[in-house]
């Protein structure tokens, strides 16, 4: 069963279409990441999924309810949702304890009952024993998963995450990912979590959607967006691609035949002859004397204990700039032969791959 499901959602602030007619299924149980540059519709989409917007267009269903649209509108507090910000927004004069007990007030339990909601939420998140401090005495990741523990108490069925790691230095985000895929894990609710950051949203989920100017461009695990971006704007965002137009000749086995400076090769790929895009990251190059493609260094900066090397492809205009992982220093402007081992070739005429992957996902969702 799918936990959100949405069509053609559209959300604008004036002239400003925030959300813009977008479409979505996410399966229930999964941890979704929503992933886009600053001013994408991120947290637009959260919060018409939360109920603190309202669609202009379109409509949302939380598992099999409709809460937006199709002339109804189910408020926040109503859709069985938690919802856990960067501000942590705990009660700084209660206790850890009662700020959990404040998220259960609605659900009018016995004493006894919270106190075990909240001893199973504290021992989740991974601080039992810290119920009666007060929210100052806790670090930042510790506050965090107070929220989280909130949140997690109320036992929704879905959990939203706006950009939860936002505030806490790199060390304790890394830890703080961690924690939420094991969460995630043991508390088997749907989590949405929203980031710019792809190494976050590639870290902790297992469905990532990358979205654009208000649409979603993909919607797919970590390892495919990276492997099989479905639209340039993903190949070049994710693991900061490059993307060299070529035109394909020939598919066979997957692989994609095209010729770069006069000669030919191949790459992995799912265009049909015709204009295509060859993506590539660093390590789809490799520099090898006789590799085949030459290339002149225009830059270098050391990384992981190696050289990125960006370096531009001789004769090719357009998008001839590339990267490679060199194991020494280049000087700038020397040659340098490169081998392709990799790489991603998809069309320049194919339909946007949110009709593709939607079609499918929500075809599995029904069915
Ligand atoms: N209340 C609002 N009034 C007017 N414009 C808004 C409002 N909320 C969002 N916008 C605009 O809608 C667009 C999408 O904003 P949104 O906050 O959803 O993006 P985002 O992807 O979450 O960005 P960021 O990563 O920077 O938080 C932006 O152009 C933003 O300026």
């Amino acid at each position: 069963m799918a936990a959100i499901e949405m069509e053609g959602v559209s959300r604008a602030f004036g002239a400003t279409p925030a959300v813009d007619r977008m479409s979505l299924a996410v399966p229930s149980g999964t941890f979704l990441a929503l992933l886009g540059p600053s001013g994408c519709g991120k947290t637009t989409l959260l919060r018409l999924i939360a109920g603190l917007e309202r669609p202009d267009a379109g409509w949302i269903a939380l598992g099999e309810r409709v809460v937006a649209g199709r002339g109804r509108f189910v408020p926040p507090e109503a859709r069985g949702l938690g919802m856990v910000f960067q501000s942590y927004a705990l009660w700084p004069h209660m206790t850890i304890a009662g700020n959990i007990r404040f998220g259960l007030r609605a659900k009018r339990m016995s004493r006894a009952e919270e106190q075990a909601r909240i001893g199973e939420a504290l021992e989740m998140v991974g601080l039992t024993g810290m119920q009666d401090r007060r929210p100052h005495e806790l670090s930042g990741g510790q506050r965090q998963r107070v929220a989280l523990a909130r949140s997690l108490a109320v036992r929704p069925g879905l959990i939203l995450l706006d950009e939860p790691l936002a505030n806490l230095d790199a060390h304790l985000r890394e830890t703080m990912l961690a924690e939420f895929r094991r969460i995630h894990a043991a508390s088997r609710t749907t989590f949405v979590f929203v980031t710019h950051d792809q190494d976050e949203a590639m870290a902790v989920a297992g469905l990532v959607g990358v979205m654009n100017r208000g649409r979603l461009e993909q919607l797919a695990s970590p390892s495919d967006l990276y492997r099989r971006p479905a639209t340039p704007m993903v190949a070049r965002f994710v693991g900061h691609g490059r993307t060299l137009p070529v035109h394909v000749t020939g598919r066979e086995n997957g692989l994609c035949r095209f010729s770069v400076q006069g000669r030919s090769v191949v790459s992995p790929g799912d265009a049909p002859p015709g204009p295509g895009w060859l993506c590539l990251r660093a390590g789809d190059l490799a520099a090898a004397p006789g590799g085949g493609l030459r290339a002149r260094v225009l830059d270098h900066r050391f990384q992981g204990g190696s050289y990125r090397v960006t370096a531009s492809l001789e004769g090719v205009e357009e998008g001839g700039v590339v990267e490679v992982m060199l194991p020494r220093a280049p000087a700038s402007g020397e040659r340098i032969e490169l081998s392709l081992r990799g790489g991603w070739v998809l069309s320049r005429e194919a339909p946007r791959g949110e009709t593709a992957f939607q079609d499918r996902l929500l075809a599995g969702a029904t069915a």
